[in-house]
């Protein structure tokens, strides 16, 4: 399975006992890019990702990262990747400081190179006026800052993030992806997992998992246009009777109110603007109806929806 990306996976699988924690997933990561891995609580990101850096041993499949063979050659890796998780897994009690040079040490870097890489870092992450504060005491992002800043100490040619910013706020979460960015740029592979939407859409390509299976896998703007659904917005003034009035109707695979509107995803031959506000009319909900553009979390929706209850969706919907 030689090759030149970052990552090869093929057939990777994890069972726990029972559990069919990864099925048969199939990846490829190139250079340099952002790979996002989006999916429900529990579909196998973290264990996927556990997998990849040599971290957990596969039930199956054949693993290439950076040209090594894992987990045989998981010892080697260890030098070339970067790992950070959403839980703060730095020394609480040491400083800002401490815990870099901690860090390396670990990495085994010559002292006066450790020294200029680490006020680097604590320069390009806005720490440098924080490097004797305890840890422990850093706000949500800051510790993110340095979590990110001891990943990436060593220099790491892949960078494993694993819902690295479920804890920190709106403007914190775009630094970080700026960060991000300026990694890539330089020549970093990154694969990030994530719940928010926003990041998945500043990935270079995605994969959505789903029970354990890779349910989609393509650029953002790729996975929107292939969506074999239609999406509708209804304009009304009671949206959430026009769910109720939608909700099991044959051919409609997602609901959801966004402010006074509701956005309606549904399978493109079962409806159209005029039957859908026709529907609701004979409802009581007098509604204008228009087109909306597929956007990130409908492929989500759709990739990661239980099977319906009603089959077929053409017949029926359009009275
Ligand atoms: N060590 C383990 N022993 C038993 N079951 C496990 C173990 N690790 C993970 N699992 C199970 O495997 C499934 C996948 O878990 P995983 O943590 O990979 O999901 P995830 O997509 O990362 O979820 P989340 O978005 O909530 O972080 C879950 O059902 C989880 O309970």
């Amino acid at each position: 399975m030689a090759s030149d990306n970052a990552i090869e996976a093929r057939g990777l699988s994890k069972q726990f006992g029972q559990l069919v924690a990864v099925d048969k997933v199939d990846l490829t990561v190139s250079r340099a890019q952002i790979y996002g891995f989006l999916g429900p609580n529990g579909s196998g990101k973290s264990t996927t990702i556990r997998m990849l850096c040599g971290l957990l041993m596969p039930s199956a499949g054949d693993i290439q990262v950076l040209g090594l063979a894992i987990p045989q050659q998981a010892e080697q890796l260890k030098r070339r990747i970067g790992y950070m998780t959403q839980k703060f897994s730095l020394y609480e009690d040491l400083s800002v400081q401490e815990n870099l040079e901690f860090l390396a040490a670990v990495h085994d870097l010559p002292r006066a190179a450790a020294r200029q890489r680490i006020d680097h870092l604590l320069q390009r992450y806005w720490l440098a006026e924080r490097r004797k504060q305890l840890a422990g005491t850093l706000s949500g992002g800051q510790k993110q800052r340095l979590a990110l800043a001891g990943a990436v100490l060593h220099e790491p040619e892949l960078l494993f993030l694993d819902e690295p910013t479920s804890a920190v706020d709106p403007q914190s979460r775009r630094e970080f992806w700026d960060s991000l960015f300026e990694l890539t740029d330089a020549g970093t592979t990154i694969l990030v997992s994530t719940h928010y939407m926003d990041e998945a859409e500043r990935c270079h390509r995605l994969a959505i998992l789903d029970q354990g299976r890779l349910v989609a896998d393509g650029a953002p703007r790729e996975l929107c246009a292939q969506l074999p659904y239609a999406v509708w917005l209804v304009d009304c003034a009671a949206p959430r009777r026009a769910q109720q009035a939608l909700q099991g109707e044959a051919g409609v695979v997602g609901l959801a109110q966004i402010g006074a509107e509701l956005r309606v995803l549904a399978a493109r031959e079962a409806w159209h603007a005029d039957s859908l506000a026709r529907h609701l009319a004979q409802r009581g909900v007098p509604a204008e109806v228009r087109r909306g553009e597929a956007n990130l979390e409908d492929v989500f929706v759709a990739a990661t929806r239980k099977p319906l209850r009603s089959a077929p969706a053409a017949t029926g919907a359009a009275a």
